[in-house]
């Protein structure tokens, strides 16, 4: 059932009380809530102004630039959410893995995991390493007011893709390979991002995130078999480990349309979904205990302004048939997105759905 308005709505009165935290949890809300993956980044003239000379993984554990960064895209563009500024990979960067992100590349790892001894040679994540994020956390929640912060974290399987491949990669087949070959290594792999996964996003709730997200990129190159035996129990992990703390928990994945249902048992409120799958025919395949978010495709905002209202519209009617609709992209923002584009997005959203 589409989630309906109040009679008379007012202004949310806490982070927990704010609409992307109702559509999350399919009660009513006063207009869709509306953020975008990358929304802080290259998108952003001011964002590479403060990044020029600072490298991607030092800037993730600068509090003061990780608050600022956050902050730029909630300013511009009136989105209904912030997201922390980080990146998947950081906690086995902080945890001691040699990991760089490559300007235009991504993660690249010196030295890959191939064998049963690499795994077993992770070094574990200390959470008193993590005293940056939740310092960067606390300064955030308490200058967003009423905006709710978005924590996250990559969840096993896709930080396993980095790790294996060494880098980016279009098959992940050196990674599938491993899971084939070496299961119990593979499991403990698994287990072990699992485990720091779960530091991370809840060192990030402690200190005041009102939601999580957990990226699974990459596991829409998996078959609802091998994703349902092989990593579905540590993406879970990774989300039960949240034990009591009362955020609601968005999972997502690129490519997922065959995962969708498992995508949500694994423990979601919320689904994530790309293009690639309207949302009515999402909302089918999740069922009606969950909400719904996504899924303009992030190149048609690289289109025409007709083009980006018609697919807009599309979207927003094609939500409504899910329990709570989280307006957002299919996948991140392009670096080449015109911002003020991103900003009109955000007021035809509202526009089409306040009540
Ligand atoms: C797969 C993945 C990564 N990182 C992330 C994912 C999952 C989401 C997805 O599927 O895109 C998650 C991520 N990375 C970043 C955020 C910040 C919050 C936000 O969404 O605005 C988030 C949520 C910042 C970032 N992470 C990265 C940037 C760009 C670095 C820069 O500006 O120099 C940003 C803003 C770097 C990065 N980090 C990663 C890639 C593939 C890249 C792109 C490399 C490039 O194009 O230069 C790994």
């Amino acid at each position: 059932m589409t989630a309906v308005a109040d009679p008379a709505p007012t202004p949310a009165s806490s982070p927990a009380d704010s609409d992307l935290v109702r559509a999350a949890r399919g009660l009513p809300v006063r207009r869709t809530p509306v953020w975008f993956m990358r929304q802080a980044g290259r998108s952003l003239p001011e964002y590479r102004a403060l990044r020029a000379g600072t490298r991607m993984l030092e800037a993730c554990q600068d509090p003061d630039l990780v608050t600022e960064i956050t902050l730029q895209p909630v300013r511009r563009h009136g989105v209904d959410a912030a997201i922390l500024f980080s990146d998947i990979v950081l906690p086995l960067v902080v945890a001691g893995v040699d990991i760089e992100i490559k300007p235009g590349v991504g993660p690249v790892v010196a030295h890959p995991v191939r064998t049963v001894a690499d795994v077993d040679a992770l070094p574990p994540l200390e959470p008193d390493r993590l005293a940056f994020l939740a310092t960067a956390v606390r300064r955030l929640v308490a200058e967003l007011g009423t905006t709710p912060l978005i924590g996250f974290a990559g969840a096993p399987f896709t930080l396993a893709t980095y790790l294996i491949e060494g880098g980016p990669s279009k098959e992940h087949a050196r990674t599938k390979a491993f899971m084939y070959a070496e299961p119990q290594a593979w499991g403990r792999l698994l287990d072990r991002l699992a485990v720091s996964a779960a530091t991370f996003l809840n060192t990030q709730v402690d200190a005041g995130a009102s939601a999580v997200q957990l990226f699974d990129s990459w596991a829409g190159v998996l078959s609802a078999a091998d994703y349902a035996e092989r990593v579905l129990p540590h993406s879970r992990a990774v989300l039960d480990g949240l034990g009591d703390r009362d955020v609601p928990r968005i999972h997502f994945g690129v490519g997922t349309g065959e995962l969708l249902p498992l995508i949500g048992d694994a423990g979601a409120d919320v689904v994530g979904v790309d293009w690639r799958v309207p949302l009515d025919e999402a909302a089918r395949r999740v069922g009606p205990h969950r909400s719904l978010q996504g899924n303009l495709d992030p190149a048609v905002l690289l289109a025409d302004r007709a083009t980006v209202d018609r697919e807009v519209r599309r979207v927003v009617e094609q939500g409504r048939a899910a329990r709570g609709h989280v307006f957002n992209l299919g996948h991140g923002v392009l670096p080449e997105t015109d911002a003020g584009v991103l900003t009109h997005v955000v007021e035809l959203v509202h526009e089409l759905t306040t009540r």
